[in-house]
């Protein structure tokens, strides 16, 4: 479970205020994945953000009772002068889990050839977006972050073989994706929220999730 209590935040832009967040309670419970539908630059990013603990809220408390991932696509945590190799090793220990397995199931899942064992700084950003999506999803957390926003891939057989994964343990798992379009949302969440002016609105479907953001835009 993730629960915001009475959270505010806000970015001083040098000449006003920009509203992310006012005052807004919400939950995510286990079992119920949802979608936040929000305009471009209504704070998707920093929503996410605030879930995984990556920032933090000016007022309001932000309460964790499960294992919630970092974003997909998050790419803070790793070194670029290491390998694919060498990073999966790191974030294998930071998060107790067998280096070896991790190792094999990136290398496996990303099908990056010789350039998993080369640094990062040598990968293109598509290469980038499925070393981070196969590390993602090498590591179990009961509630997945997505940032629809982030830089995804054109690797046909990469999307193939990562979407099937994700899949399969989105059966077990709850999943947050924040998006601008429904479409987007309709292939994880039925439950959506609209984010508007530092508000976040939730619905039971995605259908009338729509109904508010059509409206709106
Ligand atoms: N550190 C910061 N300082 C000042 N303004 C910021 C900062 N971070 C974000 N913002 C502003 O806050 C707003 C929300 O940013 P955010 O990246 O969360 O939006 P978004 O909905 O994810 O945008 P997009 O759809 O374009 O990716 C934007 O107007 C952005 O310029």
């Amino acid at each position: 479970m993730i629960e915001f209590q009475q959270v505010s935040k806000s970015f001083w832009t040098g000449k006003q205020r920009k509203v992310i967040l006012d005052r807004a309670s919400f939950r995510v419970d286990l079992g119920n994945s949802i979608g936040i539908l929000a305009e471009n630059g209504a704070g998707k990013t920093t929503l996410i953000n605030m879930m995984a603990g990556l920032e933090k809220p000016d007022e309001g408390v932000i309460r964790k009772t499960s294992r919630v991932s970092f974003p997909l696509g998050f790419m803070g945590g790793v070194n670029n002068k290491l390998s694919a190799h060498e990073n999966c090793r790191y974030i294998a220990r930071l998060y107790s889990l067998d280096p070896d397995y991790v190792e094999s199931f990136c290398r496996w899942v990303c099908g990056l050839g010789e350039y998993f064992d080369m640094p990062l700084a040598t990968y293109s950003s598509g290469m980038r977006s499925r070393f981070s999506f196969s590390l993602l999803l090498s590591i179990e957390f009961d509630i997945y972050l997505i940032d629809e926003g982030m830089p995804g891939t054109t690797d046909v057989e990469f999307n193939r073989k990562a979407g099937s994964i994700l899949k399969e343990r989105l059966k077990n798992a709850t999943v947050v994706v924040v998006s601008h379009s429904a479409q987007t949302l309709q292939k994880f969440c039925r439950s959506a929220a609209v984010l508007k002016q530092g508000r976040l609105y939730q619905f039971e479907t995605l259908e009338e999730a729509k109904r508010l953001y059509d409206y709106q835009t």
